[in-house]
């Protein structure tokens, strides 16, 4: 009988692979079940998110052992021989001989006649699975620098190279190591509801241990995987789930009680909360995305929380014309993404380098249209959770050295947290939060300030 932890995470996997789907629906699909143990449960989401995180790494070791391309296979095989592999090399408490096992039958379910295939390329691969990184070192000797990062951080090679033009060598291979281990949790506690001691007490009582986190005064740190959705304190509106560098941006807009505030990219309502509760819920807050299923979920999320100054509104970021200026304006602009990796790791395969040109269009049309309806001396935010120049320090340049924009770029670095210490980097054009240096998700951010 197939684990039920393989069986799942194959489910969520070929979902990926064949119909295009993001991992964390089709992984939410295919754990659906109430009835699934936390066991399999945890055993589903290490398979599906380290094959994803680790595919470049495990196409180069399996490609010698096959003899057509890999990409010519049926992407039930992809699948099946990608996750089995990552078990073999990756969790070193599952036996070889399991992951084969299961895999044969995992082939002999869904396309039959490869289960032969299965079987003799899995047990030439156990016999290497723990040697991997030899292996690779072996095969790469030769290969450009580029090309070695890439495979060995299962990245792909426009994306290295785009890191290391950007930020140097030293610096994009640190960051570029960090993004294949797993994601801390973090929650930020909506401290209209409780401190964060009562968060993490009423935490306790539902079994999760939760600790004060290191750089946001409202975040905490969860020990483990936990579905914190299920929680009573989430529901009740105690806890937001978010990630603790995220939890950085929403202060930089100086938020206080009665402001009138707009964030024209809004969705799922992350930062308009939090925004919300710095403001004591008191002001007005309008908050657009494009579609209604997002609107939909910002609203959700005001109301899960009890927060009563969000206005959620349909509409596109660009073409906001209010009646009068607000005091501060949150530009969260749509993105490459590469700083939330580890969290996404479907997303790196998806993105091609013409997306960073056309998403740096938007961001700056996005920038303008913030700039221009903020009052004299009002604030504009700008952040985004990718590490390219092209869509950060270049959209606010672009913006902020256009007269007519009438902005000028502040320091950020006093409203910061003391913790991030030395690690501030350049900041003349913004703040880079690397993931690598606090394990938060990478973030840029800067502020603009109306003339
Ligand atoms: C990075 S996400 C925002 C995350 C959100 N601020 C949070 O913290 O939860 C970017 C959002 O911008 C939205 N978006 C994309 N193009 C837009 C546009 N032209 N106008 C407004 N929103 C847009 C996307 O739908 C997406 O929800």
């Amino acid at each position: 009988m197939i684990a039920e932890g393989r069986r799942r995470a194959y489910q969520a996997l070929i979902r990926v692979e064949r119909d295009g789907a993001y991992l964390s629906v089709a992984l939410q699909e295919a754990l659906a079940s109430t009835a699934m143990d936390e066991r399999d449960r945890a055993l589903a989401t290490e398979i599906a998110y380290g094959t994803l995180r680790r595919q470049i790494t495990l196409d180069r070791l399996l490609s010698p052992l096959l003899r057509r391309p890999l990409s010519k296979l049926d992407p039930e095989v992809r699948v099946i021989l990608r996750m089995s592999a990552y078990q073999m090399s990756w969790l070193h408490r599952v036996p070889a001989y399991a992951a084969a096992n299961d895999a044969v039958e995992l082939a002999k379910r869904h396309l039959p006649q490869a289960a032969p295939l299965v079987n003799a390329v899995l047990r030439r691969y156990a016999e290497r699975a723990r040697e991997w990184q030899d292996v690779l070192n072996r095969d790469l000797a030769r290969a450009s620098d580029v090309e070695r990062w890439s495979v060995m951080h299962s990245v792909p090679t426009w994306i290295v190279e785009r890191l290391v033009a950007d930020h140097g060598a030293d610096r994009a291979l640190e960051a570029l190591r960090s993004m294949n281990e797993p994601a801390a949790m973090s929650l930020r506690v909506n401290r209209l509801r409780a401190s964060r001691e009562e968060a993490i007490a009423m935490l306790s009582a539902e079994g999760v241990q939760a600790s004060p986190g290191a750089l946001a005064q409202e975040g905490l740190r969860v020990q483990g995987q936990v579905d914190v959705t299920r929680l009573q304190a989430y529901r009740d509106g105690v806890v937001t789930i978010q990630d603790e560098g995220a939890m950085l941006v929403a202060p930089l807009l100086r938020p206080e009680p009665g402001m009138r505030v707009v964030d024209l990219c809004a969705a799922p309502g992350g930062k308009t909360t939090h925004l919300a509760e710095l403001m004591g819920d008191r002001g007005e807050i309008d908050a657009y995305d494009v579609t209604v299923a997002k609107v939909r979920a910002v609203r959700q999320q005001a109301e899960r929380l009890r927060l009563q100054s969000i206005h959620p509104r349909l509409g596109d970021g660009r073409q906001v014309t209010p009646e009068g200026p607000y005091d501060a304006a949150l530009v969260d602009a749509p993105c490459t993404g590469l700083g939330v990796m580890r969290r996404r790791p479907d997303l790196r395969y998806r993105r091609r380098p013409e997306d960073v040109l056309q998403l740096a269009q938007l961001q700056r049309d996005l920038l303008r249209r913030a700039c221009a309806i903020v009052r004299s001396g009002g604030v504009v935010v700008y952040a985004t959770c990718t590490l390219l120049k092209e869509e950060n320090e270049s959209v606010v340049h672009a913006v902020a050295s256009d007269p007519s924009a009438g902005v000028r770029v502040e320091d950020v670095t006093s409203d910061l947290p003391a913790a991030l210490g030395a690690k501030m980097g350049e900041r003349a054009g913004g703040f880079l939060l690397w993931p690598d240096w606090h394990e938060t998700d990478g973030f840029f951010m800067a502020r603009l300030r109306r003339l």
